[in-house]
């Protein structure tokens, strides 16, 4: 069952510019140019795109913020922007950048609010808090006002607060930007097992690939207001021809070393940059410097958004 129906749905803006001292112009930017998709009860999408591609026009379109232009678009079997109440109570929303917990109050009370606005059954209500603080390791943090948390612990808030009331969707707008690796870690945990074991739809917005590869089983790519990727992210690595990169910190200085299945891109005294597909495993790479040269350190560094859709815009243009 589609949980998610967007049928040819446009926005567009009017925009003024500044042509000289006196002269105004006005310009239409299509942010939303004709997009038609569907998305299952119970999948996990990623919805990526570069900036000022469209995507927090379709996500405050699929939260009944703004107004299609034209088009029809159903979410949860209502009318977003006509029934916004009626949607409310089957949607979570997370915000990255912003928070929707009440900044000088502690979490608890924040959570409290939730319940009343709600109105979530007092069994649900403690059921699903209990879950949330336990999975998320809110314990210690309840009673803290919601300014004296680090940016995780805020984050991990902020999650709780948009699932208490058991929503069919949840949106979510780049909920690891900013995080260390520790709490990126715990945020994907968390999302994955809200997806897997409670069946709730997940559209995820983000410029980290990792999120995408570690959640979705499927992604979207939207630039310039249309869709102009719809599969997995191997699919999406494929077209684009995009590479990941191993950044190795060798035991000295020496020249390009040789590794089957990647190349040198980069040296720099004893750091050697060595880019490899992107829809391959590290490891057999990593295994391969390591049997052959003594390593102090290493990593792995994931192709920009950015740069994957440029790769894919060349290939296309080229083939
Ligand atoms: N309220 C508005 N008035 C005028 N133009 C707008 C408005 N909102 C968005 N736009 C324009 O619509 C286009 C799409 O913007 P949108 O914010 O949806 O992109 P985005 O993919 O979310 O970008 P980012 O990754 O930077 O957040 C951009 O050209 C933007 O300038």
């Amino acid at each position: 069952m589609a949980l998610i129906e967007l049928e040819d749905v446009r926005r567009s803006f009017t925009v003024r510019t500044r042509t000289g001292r006196l002269r105004r112009e006005k310009r239409e930017v299509h942010a939303v140019d004709g997009l038609t998709f569907d998305i299952e009860a119970g999948a996990c999408v990623g919805y990526i795109g570069p900036n000022g591609a469209g995507k927090s026009t379709t996500i405050k379109m699929l939260t009944g913020i703004l107004v299609p232009s034209s088009g029809q678009l159903r979410v949860a079997g209502v009318d977003p922007a006509r029934e916004r109440t009626a949607l409310a109570r089957r949607i979570g929303v997370v915000f990255g950048q912003r928070t929707t917990l009440w900044w000088d109050l502690p979490l608890r009370d924040s959570y409290e609010l939730a319940r009343r606005i709600y109105r979530i059954p007092d069994a649900r209500y403690r059921a699903n808090l209990d879950r949330c603080v336990e999975l998320l390791e809110l314990g210690g943090l309840l009673d803290t006002p919601v300014r004296q948390l680090s940016l995780g612990q805020r984050m991990r808030g902020d999650l709780a607060a948009a699932l208490l009331h058991d929503p069919q969707v949840l949106y979510l707008d780049e909920p690891t930007i900013g995080l260390d690796v520790v709490s990126k870690g715990r945020v994907r945990e968390f999302l994955r097992q809200v997806n897997r074991e409670q069946g709730t739809t997940v559209l995820l917005t983000t410029h980290d690939l990792v999120d995408i590869e570690q959640l979705c089983d499927r992604v979207m790519v939207i630039d310039h207001g249309r869709l102009v990727h719809d599969g997995d992210l191997a699919g999406l690595h494929a077209v684009g021809m995009s590479e990941r990169t191993l950044v190795v910190d060798l035991a000295e200085a020496r020249p390009p070393i040789e590794v089957a299945g990647a190349r040198v891109v980069k040296v720099d005294g004893p750091r050697q940059w060595l880019a490899f597909p992107a829809q391959q495993s590290a490891a057999p790479v990593v295994a391969a410097v390591a049997e052959r040269y003594p390593l102090v350190d290493l990593s792995v560094r994931e192709p920009a958004i950015e740069d994957v859709i440029a790769k894919m815009y060349a290939r296309v243009a080229i083939g």
